[in-house]
């Protein structure tokens, strides 16, 4: 019986990815890699450099330009064309590889990336898994299709005494639930 596993979504059936793979015996994570060539922007060198030179100019910020600053520091999603199936109670927690900052100096500004099992085949985006990234090095970094950039851990995880069971049905991500 399947139990857990990975599977690639719809729209990336044609795309020739490969799924999630342990790259040694032991590794308890499956590394994901990204589904397209994606560019995650320096978040120095557009908009904290583009600050400086502003502020030494009219020596304040300009409401727009904090404004579109703010907008422009949001992480980027990348996608891995990959759904994760798994039991109701277990969880795929998505995880920096080391080498990520190391690196390329990316890191996942959500810290821990939590893919629940109730995401797979959602009615939104099929349960695609996306790494947010932000770049905190001073270059753009031009990421590959097929390079790894997160992994993903199959945990169990505990359910709290005498909870109230939630209702709701999860129709997406990324602040699906409203809050
Ligand atoms: O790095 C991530 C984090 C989450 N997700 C997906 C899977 C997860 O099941 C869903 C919701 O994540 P989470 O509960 O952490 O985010 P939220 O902001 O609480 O969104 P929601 O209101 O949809 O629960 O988004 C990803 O694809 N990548
Ligand atoms: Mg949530």
């Amino acid at each position: 019986m399947k139990q857990r596993g990975f599977e690639i979504v719809s729209r990336y059936q044609t795309a020739d990815l490969t799924l999630p793979k342990r790259q040694t015996k032991q590794a308890a994570g499956y590394d994901l890699a990204a589904a397209t060539d994606f560019v995650v922007p320096s978040i120095w060198r557009h908009h904290f450099l583009q600050a400086v030179w502003s502020l030494w100019r009219h020596g304040k910020l300009p409401q727009h330009q904090l404004t579109v600053a703010d907008q422009n520091l949001k992480p980027v999603l990348v996608p891995t064309g990959i759904k994760a199936y798994m039991q109701p109670d277990e969880v795929l927690l998505l995880v920096n590889r080391s080498s990520g900052p190391f690196k390329r100096r990316l890191v996942l500004p959500n810290g821990i990336g939590v893919i629940d099992a109730d995401y797979y085949n959602n009615p939104n985006n099929e349960g695609e898994i996306f790494v947010q990234l932000v770049n905190y090095g001073l270059t753009d970094y031009h990421i590959k299709q097929g390079e790894r950039i997160a992994q993903g851990i199959f945990m169990p995880y505990l359910p709290a005494d005498d909870e109230e069971l939630p209702t709701l049905t999860r129709t997406g991500g990324f602040g699906s639930t409203k809050e």
